[in-house]
């Protein structure tokens, strides 16, 4: 099936970050489609469209942030986002022994910390190659006991709330519409469709991610800082600057080739073969992407796409990469089970796994030798096409 409308515009020159090394046009990159938040705002039904199509056929858009309304949410996100970048920078250059004091993993939470090389990669236990810091959703909001915060993070707390809002607004934007298109149970609509299972206020494992990469050598061939993962919530939406986000494409969708191939492509082709393409950063867009909470809402027709993170391409590897997640995630009491017409899930039971459930194994499995086969997603279903099942 061809997908021309999936043709990324190469960005003009200026679309480039200041200060770092220009993603190099040698690499093969992801065909995202790119939406208008404004037009979102507006209800345009041509963008709408655009951005359900998006939303089943690779799960991966990005979002023109551009907003007319200098005080709209696209201005403040992206506001919020420079600062954040800034505020992890600084806790990301404390000592290491401050920051793993802020590890609580072992009281079974996976705010806070996670060390680098503290998380496997694979199946074989293969070290990440990155350090994390997750703020809970809920501590910020004052729904939950408030846990211990490194003094260089706690003076932020207002500038976590003011993206925390504008962030979850903007994943709500997004379920709003997937709940008009989807053939939700009657019941599922009366009760106030998708929004309405991602309250701000009900408790739930959204949050905050800052996450930092090193420089890494691209000649080692296992140059894979995050490995290959779904989300484990609804919608994510994430800012980086720096290459080496991947997704790993459906067989029916081609990789925008590269537009310089005189320029060679260089070590990065080791990390370019089963279908992986590089997700080419663009200023004031961010990229969202959805989890596996809408997959198994909607039985399968949203696409939770698998992708990684690794050496950002070429002059790029060079540089210390930073970039900055908010996770929106169904409340912790919310059954993962499908939600449409004729689906399995329209009894009043008790199956399927609450989202707490499934973040917490998801999550912690991740950090724990021989935990990678436990804490799989819906993985299957992104590799089988995302076909209905
Ligand atoms: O750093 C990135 O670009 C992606 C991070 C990511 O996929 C994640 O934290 O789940
Ligand atoms: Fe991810």
């Amino acid at each position: 099936m061809p997908h021309s409308d999936h043709a990324s515009p190469s960005p003009p020159p200026s679309e480039t970050f200041a200060d770092l090394p220009p993603f190099p046009a040698t690499v093969p990159t992801a065909p995202l489609l790119c939406i208008s938040l404004q037009k979102l705002l507006a209800r345009d039904p041509g963008e709408e469209e655009r951005c359900w199509k998006a939303c089943c056929e690779l799960g991966f858009f990005y979002l023109d942030l551009h907003d007319e309304n200098a005080d709209g949410i696209g201005g403040s996100l992206l506001r919020d986002a420079e600062q954040l970048f800034e505020v992890m920078k600084e806790f990301f250059g404390l000592e290491v022994e401050e920051k793993v004091k802020y590890d609580f993993k072992e009281q079974g939470s996976y705010f806070g910390y996670k060390g680098y090389g503290e998380g496997v990669v694979d199946r074989m236990g293969t070290r990440d190659k990155n350090e994390f810091y997750n703020i809970s959703k809920d501590d910020i909001l004052g729904l939950s006991e408030k846990l211990p915060c490194p003094p260089v993070l706690d003076p932020h707390r207002p500038l976590y709330t003011s993206y925390i809002r504008s962030a979850h607004a903007l994943c709500m934007l997004v379920t709003s519409l997937l709940s008009t298109r989807l053939a939700l149970t009657p019941r599922v609509r009366d009760a106030g469709g998708l929004q309405a299972l991602h309250n701000l206020d009900a408790r739930s494992g959204d949050q905050i991610r800052f996450v930092k990469a090193p420089p890494q050598d691209l000649d080692d061939g296992k140059a894979v800082a995050l490995g290959e993962h779904t989300d484990f919530g609804s919608v994510t939406v994430l800012f980086n600057r720096l290459g080496g986000l991947q997704v790993r494409l459906p067989a029916h969708m081609a990789a925008v080739p590269p537009g310089d191939v005189d320029g060679g492509v260089g070590a990065e082709s080791g990390l370019c073969g089963h279908g992986w393409a590089y997700v080419r950063p663009l200023p004031r867009h961010c990229i969202i992407n959805l989890g596996d909470a809408l997959v198994k809402f909607s039985e399968g027709t949203l696409r939770s796409n698998i992708h990684r993170v690794v050496a950002p391409p070429g002059e790029q590897a060079k540089v210390t990469r930073y970039s900055l997640v908010y996770f929106c995630r169904p409340g912790d009491a919310v059954r993962l089970r499908s939600l449409v017409e004729g689906g399995d899930g329209e009894g009043e039971g008790e199956e399927g796994v609450t989202a707490k459930e499934w973040i917490l194994r998801r999550a912690l499995g991740r950090r724990t030798e021989g935990g990678w086969e436990k804490s799989g997603g819906t993985e299957e279903v992104s590799l089988r096409g995302g076909v209905k099942r």
